[in-house]
């Protein structure tokens, strides 16, 4: 039994309807130690023949058998295999891969064997010196002689240790010398116990091996021994594995680095779409929290007013305000609220429209008042402190204090004011309220046009009683336990019921916040759309490159395929590409953007002491996911495209 046999191989091409058939029909045999020549005419077929043999070409009759076990063409898993353990390929333009040094040409092969890397190296080093290129391991194949291109495809060949050595006019394009050196190693190699195959027009190469096969018209013409075949050693063979996702990924990198300028340019594009959403999420972060704020400075959101719910009123408006005909909160539906789960206190509401305020001689008018209650800013107390104890109160800097002193007013703390308001009893008639208080504090607000006038509540009931008013409020302040738990008992208080009438209706001021940064989030939402966009283009110029890339490198993935790579290994080559592109650009366009946020803040600080520009670690993780799902899609096609090249057509690339 022979080490290679080829039984009855026939093989034609079709164009359109006509057929050509190139072999009728070929009975060979091989063994280790032989250094066969097939001579022929051009267009005989040889070529052909050889990709049978290398498993490259599945569309054949006939079989293929090593050691007496026919090969599986319909099987590409099969073939890959044994393409990659008992192929070499020798070919007349060398096939070395342009962007890859003299020493990783030879790694390619490797990679797909089991040694480790150490190994792999120095068996890589071991055979450039072999063939003596020992001081060359660094350069690319551009930097070197045709024969010297030709030692390293000898070198690669042999990498991973095959059996078979197929040589396709090995000598074709160098001169006696380099030709004559060629020969010598192919020698060697059929002396190690491989078979060499080479196909030739030059009988002085096909005199160089031990047996010459002549081919014409699709047969075998003559087979003739010329010399011993050499002794055949069965050696050790080295064993081979899948390549690594690794090695894909390096191969990736170095090609990339190879077109380091233009790979710059798609990275410089796509990395500002990704720059855009990362710097609209950090400006929707910083806007939003200025808005809460600028309105956690005016009240307090973990307090929400309550009042008696009335049909058909606009309910649900966070800004609604009970009004003079809501009807007013009884004791006993205080202590109900009280009850409610996560309510820490209720205070009634009183709102006093316009008041008189005295002070020696003078009266002043005051716009606004109400009561001191949890919902009150204590933030906007600037002098003095909140009119917590009965008999205090608080007033307005601008509006009230200024105006009853404007030189010393900050003296006004601890003075006592007169303060008298009109308003209706339910029977329709007016009654004034009046009381006297001490002023503890002076308080000054930041929204333009609230004044801040408050009276400690009760001293402000006590006044209301002795006017003979009720002091049921329409409103109470309902102050939770804890911010989270807002939404929570302002649903609960909500649907409490008497019998099927709703009672209360709430409104939080979370709710406006809320409702607020639903403004700031449809505004980001639109700039991201416009990011989005800027992505689009970014991820189309990742396709339209990729598919660049692919056609430009078609011979190289017929070469990785002749080594014995498998369409799997080709897609992830052209993905690896894609993700270092995408991961790279995020990377771009965090660092971009983090200086970005720190221009945009020094210049927005002169105009509010805030940070405008607050980008998260969230917002940077959404723009790599983002990077990698674009780079992952754009690379969808091309790299299917490219694994589904033909291995021969792919090699005949120019
Ligand atoms: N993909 C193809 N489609 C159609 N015809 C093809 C194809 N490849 C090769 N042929 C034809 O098959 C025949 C054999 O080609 P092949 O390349 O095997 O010959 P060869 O003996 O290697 O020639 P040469 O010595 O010139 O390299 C030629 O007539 C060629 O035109």
């Amino acid at each position: 039994m022979s080490f290679l046999e080829l039984k009855n191989i026939h093989k034609s091409y079709h164009l359109g309807s006509q057929t050509f058939p190139v072999l009728k029909g070929i009975n060979l045999a091989f063994d280790l130690g032989d250094f066969v020549s097939i001579l022929g005419e051009s267009g005989g077929g040889k070529s052909t023949l050889m990709n049978i043999i290398g498993g490259l070409d599945r569309n054949f009759d006939g079989s293929v058998t090593i050691k007496g076990k026919a090969l599986n063409h319909k099987n590409e898993k099969a073939l890959d295999t044994y393409r990659r353990e008992t192929i070499g390929y020798i070919y007349q333009s060398y096939n070395l891969i342009s962007h890859l040094t003299v020493l990783d040409n030879v790694l390619v092969s490797l990679d797909m064997t089991t040694l480790s890397k150490k190994a792999r190296v120095l068996r890589a080093k071991e055979l450039l010196a072999r063939v003596g290129l020992a001081g060359q391991i660094k350069k690319y194949p551009n930097q070197l002689s045709g024969g010297q291109k030709q030692r390293v495809a000898i070198a690669r060949a042999l990498a991973s240790d095959p059996k078979v050595i197929i040589a396709d006019e090995p000598t074709g394009a160098l001169d006696s010398e380099n030709t004559k050196e060629v020969l010598r190693l192919l020698n060697e190699i059929a002396s190690e116990g491989r078979l060499v195959i080479t196909v030739t027009h030059s009988e002085a190469v096909a005199n160089a091996g031990t047996r010459i096969v002549r081919l014409a018209d699709g047969k075998i013409e003559s087979d003739k021994r010329i010399r011993q075949a050499y002794d055949r050693q069965d050696k050790e063979h080295l064993s081979s594995r899948p390549l690594r996702r690794l090695a894909s990924i390096k191969t990736a990198f170095k090609h990339f680095r190879h077109n380091l300028g233009t790979n710059s340019l798609i990275i410089f594009g796509t990395a500002i779409g990704l720059f855009s959403v990362i710097l609209f999420s950090g400006l929707g972060n910083g806007v939003s929290h200025y808005i809460s704020s600028q309105i956690t400075k005016v009240a307090n959101p973990q307090v929400m007013s309550v009042s008696r719910y009335v049909k058909d009123s606009d309910d649900d408006n966070a800004l609604s305000m009970s009004t003079d005909d809501t009807p007013a909160l009884s004791t006993n539906q205080l202590d109900q609220l009280k009850k409610q789960k996560h309510v820490a206190k209720v205070e009634p509401t009183y709102s006093i429209p316009s008041a008189t305020v005295s002070y020696q001689n003078q009266t002043v008018k005051m716009r606004y008042a109400s009561n001191w209650t949890a919902a009150s800013t204590a933030d906007a107390i600037k002098i003095g402190h909140a009119p917590k104890k009965a008999g205090e109160v608080v007033i307005d800097q601008d509006a009230i204090a200024k105006k009853l002193d404007k030189e010393h007013y900050q003296d006004l703390i601890g003075k006592q004011i007169q303060l008298a308001y009109q308003t209706n009893k339910p029977s329709g008639e007016t009654v004034t309220v009046s009381l006297t208080a001490t002023i503890s504090g002076i308080g000054h607000s930041d929204s333009k046009g609230a004044q801040v006038n408050a009276v400690n509540t009760e001293t402000l009931q006590k006044a209301m009683q002795q006017a003979g008013l009720s002091t049921d409020p329409t409103e109470a302040s309902v102050k939770v336990d804890t911010l989270d738990h807002v939404e929570e008992v302002a649903s609960s208080i909500d649907k409490v019921k008497d019998g099927h009438n709703r009672l209360y209706k709430t409104s939080t001021i979370q709710s406006l916040i809320k409702q607020l940064q639903t403004y700031v989030n449809i505004a980001t939402f639109v700039l991201s759309m416009v990011a989005a966009i800027s992505l689009i283009v970014s991820a189309l110029m990742i396709i339209v490159t990729m598919f660049m890339s692919v056609s430009k490198r078609t011979k190289e993935i017929g070469i990785l395929r002749a080594l014995g790579e498998s369409k799997r290994d080709i897609r992830w080559l052209f993905i690896a590409e894609s993700l270092i592109t995408g991961v790279l650009s995020a990377t771009v366009a965090t660092v971009i953007a983090y200086l970005a946020q720190r221009g945009i803040n020094g210049v927005l600080r002169n105009l509010a002491d805030y940070t405008f520009v607050q980008i998260t670690f969230r917002n940077v993780i959404t723009a790599f996911f983002l990077a990698i799902m674009i780079s992952l899609l754009a690379a969808l096609l091309p790299a299917r495209r490219a694994a589904k090249l033909n291995p021969i057509d792919a090699l005949s690339a120019e």
